[in-house]
């Protein structure tokens, strides 16, 4: 029996995909072999030593010590594009509402609860809508930093309402290159797209290298009046920067998904409470990802979608199936080899993958009957993890 320990609220339809009779899946469930989770912070979790995997079943794995479980040999998933049409939609919902008196004008509504005359209400509305009037998106100039699986939707959405679409992105994968419209023009920086832009939506990873991108020294190359919007992660801009460029009309507005004390009381930030890909078809699409993710891997050695282990995946043979990670460094895979060869193990096939400093193998071997064969395995030098599936 397989167990998973779940955090955050998972989508019912993501743990359906769980056998009863293989999996047990429970929040508070001792050494599993997996965890599955959305938000929740992991780094100041104690792991236990039995954990194999872990699945973000979303975008962003900040909230997961990547680094820290590489070094272990444990698994990091995560379920790309799983939920950037939710992201998206948010990102439309938040270009109007920073560009027309929707919230105002709603806000304002509610403060006249008290005028129960109907003439009387829709007078003095006509009156007073002059102060939430607007602008259109349809003409204007939408910049994109990042160009992955929410950046790309976002592009082909503001193509679609006529906007003209900017995009930066220096690590652009071959993959995304291809499901990008040929209408994004392309920044030669970010500095240089803040410039010619009305409008900017951040869709960067939080890493080191994206901590702040959007400070003093960014906000002063963007374009007078322009509206930033941020459904990517909190660390990606400063807020003090912000206050700073609002305050003097640099930035018209601020539309994010993460709320920050400095922004309280301001009407010209709108912060939502991180729901970006809360929609039941979001969490249903992350949580399905990363339950099959989780359970090729556990039953099959096969990895998908991780952010730390190279792409593996081999068709199953009769036998056993061994698999391994190591440092990757010259000899390990040989001695493996030499361990199956002294306790006369016949391999039937084998794959061998890396990425960075982390080798990967999955061996097809005959079925073994001595039982000494993944302990001498796991003491060779530089091997992290090894396991016999059946
Ligand atoms: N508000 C929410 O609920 C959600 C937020 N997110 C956030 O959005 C981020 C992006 O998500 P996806 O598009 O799915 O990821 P993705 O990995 O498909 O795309 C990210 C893109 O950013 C690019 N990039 C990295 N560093 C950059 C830099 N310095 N300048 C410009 N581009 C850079 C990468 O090359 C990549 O193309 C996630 O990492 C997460 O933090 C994602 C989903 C939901
Ligand atoms: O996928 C991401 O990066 C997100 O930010 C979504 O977060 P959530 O799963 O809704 O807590």
């Amino acid at each position: 029996m397989y167990k998973i320990k779940t955090f955050n609220q998972i989508s019912v339809k993501g743990l359906e995909r769980f056998s009863r009779e293989k999996y047990e899946v429970a929040s508070d469930i001792g050494h599993p072999d997996a965890v599955l989770l959305r938000s929740h912070k992991l780094h100041n979790e104690v792991l236990a030593d039995s954990v194999l995997a872990v699945a973000r079943a979303g975008a962003g794995v900040n909230n997961v010590p990547v680094e820290d479980y590489s070094q272990k040999g444990i698994v990091v998933f995560n379920t790309p594009g799983a939920n950037a049409n939710a992201v998206k939609e948010l990102v439309l919902a938040g270009l109007l509402l920073g560009s027309r008196g929707i919230k105002s004008g709603i806000d304002h509504v509610t403060t006249l609860h008290d005028v129960h005359d109907a003439a009387e209400l829709h007078k003095t509305l006509e009156a007073q809508k002059k102060q939430f009037a607007g602008n259109e998106l349809k003409g204007k100039t939408l910049g994109i930093v990042g160009l992955g699986a929410i950046g790309s939707m976002v592009a082909d959405m503001a193509l679609a309402l006529g906007m003209n679409v900017v995009g930066f992105d220096p690590a652009l994968s071959i993959e995304a290159a291809w499901r990008l419209s040929s209408d994004v023009q392309k920044a030669e920086s970010m500095y240089a797209l803040l410039a010619r832009c009305d409008y900017v939506s951040l869709h960067v990873p939080a890493i080191k290298p994206t901590q702040h991108m959007i400070n003093d020294d960014a906000l002063a190359q963007a374009k007078p009046g322009m509206l930033l919007v941020n459904f990517a992660r909190e660390s990606i801009v400063d807020p003090q920067a912000i206050v700073k460029a609002l305050d003097s009309g640099k930035l018209r507005g601020y539309v994010c998904d993460f709320p920050e004390p400095v922004f309280y009381g301001r009407s010209d930030v709108i912060a939502m409470p991180h729901i970006g890909a809360s929609t039941a078809e979001a969490e249903e699409n992350c949580a399905i990802m990363a339950a099959e993710q989780i359970m090729d891997y556990l039953e099959n050695g096969n990895i998908k979608n991780s952010v730390n282990f190279p792409e593996v995946s081999m068709a199953r043979c009769e036998g056993q199936r061994i698999i391994f990670a190591n440092k990757n460094v010259p000899k390990v895979l040989g001695s493996v080899l030499s361990v199956l060869a002294d306790h006369n193990v016949n391999v039937l096939d084998m794959m061998n993958k890396s990425r960075g400093d982390l080798a990967y193998n999955i061996l097809d071997v005959e079925k073994m009957e001595n039982g000494h064969v993944i302990e001498a395995i796991r003491n060779i030098e530089h091997v992290t993890t090894v396991r016999l599936i059946g």
